[in-house]
């Protein structure tokens, strides 16, 4: 792919819109001001903060949000009401999404009306936040089950009125990334209006699915931190930041190196704990314990990272277990100041897969050490005398 021909993006992150929309899901005031100002910090342009539409306790939460001053662009959900946008505008706020369903499904057997209805709700909307000078992003919800010559005449319209951009929802993510850059390129050829992507993981493809939507040529992707929202979840922040420059060579200017801080942050906040296998940001994303991959990464991280922990605030960790390799457990050893060379170290990894397999779990340092010393022991002529501060740890790797 040629890079230089990609869109300067824009992230526009929605955790605390779609990612509160998790069922069960709540953040109070101060975890919202704490989310906005983190990654604000970090340079996240765009910030979905609310839905004013809900009612006077997020319109105080809005309010709040747009009095910390931020950099970056705060921005509403709204349905294609103008009371709705009414009350986004009594929050301060100068930009404001739109929503309207966009498929026949959607428009027949949700909204239970017609395309003219569509179309004269969204010109009635528009028109009303246009006359207040907002920015204005029109969200097609299910987008991708709509008829894309009906999404042109939308667009179309919605830009001949001074919209700023149109949302493509995938609202169920139910398109592959080999559909989603088909439609968006057909999108993108036929009006002159920015696309933002919004996809979702239902079949875990939101990420894949937001990507290539930019490789089609849509400049802002909706994101949420551990990739919270509604049902499986929308296209995570830190995957698509990572993806994007790792897989495609695009920067976003966004600092990553905080991205496990604030992903434990949300975590704890959203009461849904981060999956350690969970790309990126999981605990264990950079643990090695097989030993081919082991004596790779110590001969150069490069051989089994994809990037370095440091990137995103995470550390490499090499675990002892049953994959250990000989390559591996030497340079263990080695890192507890003993000498590899003093035992027979097929003896000790025998040993290390045994517990490890037994216990079903890693073998911890203390144990480690205390087998080494019992086969160093072993080795030596008889009487020689165990360091006293050994004991203990002889005593633990015998009862092992
Ligand atoms: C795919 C998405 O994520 S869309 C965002 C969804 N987010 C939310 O729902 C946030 C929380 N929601 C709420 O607090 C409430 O649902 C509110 C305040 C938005 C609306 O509340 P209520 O007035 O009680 O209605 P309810 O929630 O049942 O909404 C359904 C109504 O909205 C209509 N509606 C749905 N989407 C839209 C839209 N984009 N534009 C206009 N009307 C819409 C429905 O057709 C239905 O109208 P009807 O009463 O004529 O049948
Ligand atoms: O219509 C929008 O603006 C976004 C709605 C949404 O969250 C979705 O379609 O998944």
């Amino acid at each position: 792919m040629h890079t230089d021909k990609l869109p300067d993006i824009i992230i526009d992150d929605t955790t605390l819109r779609d990612g509160e929309q998790t069922a069960g899901v709540v953040f109070s005031l101060e975890e919202k001001k704490t989310i906005a100002r983190m990654l604000d910090d970090i340079g996240v342009q765009e910030l979905e903060c609310g839905i004013p539409a809900m009612g006077r306790e997020e319109q105080r939460s809005v309010k709040a949000l747009v009095d910390l001053g931020l950099h970056a662009r705060l921005i509403t959900w709204n349905r294609a009401l103008v009371d709705d946008i009414r009350a986004s505008l009594q929050c301060g706020v100068n930009a404001v999404d739109i929503s309207l369903s966009v498929s026949d499904l959607h428009i027949r057997h949700k909204l239970r009306k017609d395309r003219h209805w569509v179309r004269e709700q969204l010109k009635r909307a528009l028109g009303f936040a246009k006359q207040h000078d907002l920015y204005v992003s029109i969200g097609g919800e299910d987008a991708s089950r709509a008829d894309l010559d009906f999404l042109v005449e939308l667009m179309e319209l919605a830009r001949s009125m001074g919209a700023d951009r149109f949302r493509f929802c995938d609202t169920l993510g139910l398109l592959d990334p080999f559909v989603t850059f088909e439609k968006i390129r057909y999108l993108t050829q036929r009006v002159d209006l920015d696309i933002e992507v919004h996809t979702h993981n239902d079949l875990g493809m939101a990420t894949a699915n937001a990507i290539a939507g930019v490789r089609a040529g849509a400049r802002f992707i909706n994101t949420t931190v551990n990739g919270l929202g509604e049902r499986a979840g929308n296209a995570a922040l830190e995957e698509v930041v990572m993806g994007l420059k790792h897989a495609c060579g695009v920067k976003c200017p966004i600092d990553t190196s905080r991205f496990v801080e604030i992903s434990r942050y949300v975590g704890a906040a959203s009461n849904r704990p981060v999956p350690a296998w969970k790309p990126v940001v999981g605990e264990r994303v950079f643990a090695h314990e097989s030993g081919l991959h082991v004596d790779g990464v110590l001969k150069d991280p490069r051989n089994y990272e994809p990037f370095e922990p440091h990137e995103v605030g995470s550390s490499r960790l090499l675990v002892l277990g049953k994959h250990t390799g000989r390559h591996g457990l030497a340079a263990r050893v080695k890192g507890l100041g003993l000498d590899p060379g003093d035992i027979c170290l097929s003896t000790l990894l025998r040993r290390i897969r045994a517990i490890s397999q037994r216990r079903k779990r890693p073998v911890e340092d203390a144990e480690l050490e205390g087998l080494y010393r019992s086969l160093a022991q072993a080795s030596q002529p008889t009487g020689e005398a165990i360091p006293e501060q050994s004991a203990p740890v002889l005593k633990k790797a015998a009862e092992a």
